[in-house]
């Protein structure tokens, strides 16, 4: 039997290149996302590629959210043997600016989401008893610095705790939790990015992406599919003897 493997945010961006390499790969996918209809669109573009897919709507920021998407997953193929906490948000604002209402909206997100995603994840895998591999959207702002990006830097260096204490409490379960740091991805959440660096800087549009890209020592921007190399292996056998890893797939910003 195909093994299963579900992916919050897989409407569109990196989610969604994850999701179609897994499924090329032969696992049966589950796209979780708040905008059903992209994701349901989704799920149409790949099963028109013979990739078998479900679309199931929900917020990570909501626990029972996740314990719907894991129940529905179950419900539809069976098991949960891969659980890819994807979905994040930005916010673009200089330390000094940052509100308590964004502030708790990106935390809810990117932070209490990748802790929801995981409960749910590992309570169905000790029921498996087969273990499974639980695969984290940290990013390189969540190991260095990135200006204008602090809140969102701060939830990515909480992913990459989070990634390192469920590694160890997972461990005698057969749990693997690993994670991957993107570096400048050209996806909607970049063209986001550039919109509000811009406006802070006075730059005109394109410019905050530009500059990103130019620090990029393989010299050009990185692609959902660059992300999803990274993911087919931590999701494969081959990465069985590995947990609590966040890795950079970044192009050379980030060399230590
Ligand atoms: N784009 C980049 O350069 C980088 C992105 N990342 C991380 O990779 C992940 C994916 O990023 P992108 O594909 O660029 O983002 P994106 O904004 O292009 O796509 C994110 C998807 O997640 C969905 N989503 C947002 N909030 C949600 C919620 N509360 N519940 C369910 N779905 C929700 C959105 O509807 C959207 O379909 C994020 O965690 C991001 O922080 C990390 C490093 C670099
Ligand atoms: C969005 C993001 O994580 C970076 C590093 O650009």
């Amino acid at each position: 039997m195909s093994k299963v493997a579900v992916i919050t945010g897989g409407a569109q961006g990196i989610g969604k290149g994850i999701a179609e390499r897994l499924g090329n790969d032969g696992f049966n996918i589950v796209i979780n996302d708040m905008n059903i209809d992209l994701a349901q669109e989704t799920v149409e573009e790949f099963k028109k590629n013979n990739i078998d897919a479900i679309a199931v709507e929900g917020n990570v920021a909501k626990q029972e959210d996740q314990f719907d998407l894991v129940k529905k997953a179950v419900d539809k193929f069976g098991s949960v043997d891969v659980f890819i906490n994807n979905a994040g948000i930005d916010q673009v604002e200089a330390v000094e600016d940052i509100t308590p209402d964004n502030l708790d909206k990106i935390f809810n997100v990117n932070v209490y989401g990748t802790v929801y995603g995981t409960q749910a994840a590992a309570k169905q895998m000790k029921e498996q008893e087969n273990g499974g591999k639980i695969i984290n959207a940290c990013s390189i702002a969540g190991k260095t610095a990135f200006e204008l990006l602090g809140a969102y830097s701060a939830t990515k260096f909480a992913v990459h705790g989070l990634t390192q204490v469920s590694a160890k409490e997972l461990a005698q379960f057969n749990i693997k939790v690993n994670a991957y740091c993107p570096g400048i991805v050209g996806t909607s959440m970049w063209d986001r990015i550039d919109k509000g660096m811009v406006e802070y800087k006075g730059l005109k549009e394109g410019e905050a992406w530009q500059e990103q890209v130019n620090g990029i020592p393989l010299e050009r921007s990185q692609t959902p599919e660059d992300v999803a190399n990274l993911v087919s292996y931590l999701a494969s056998s081959d990465a069985d003897y590995m947990t609590g890893q966040a890795i950079n797939i970044d192009g050379g910003i980030e060399v230590h």
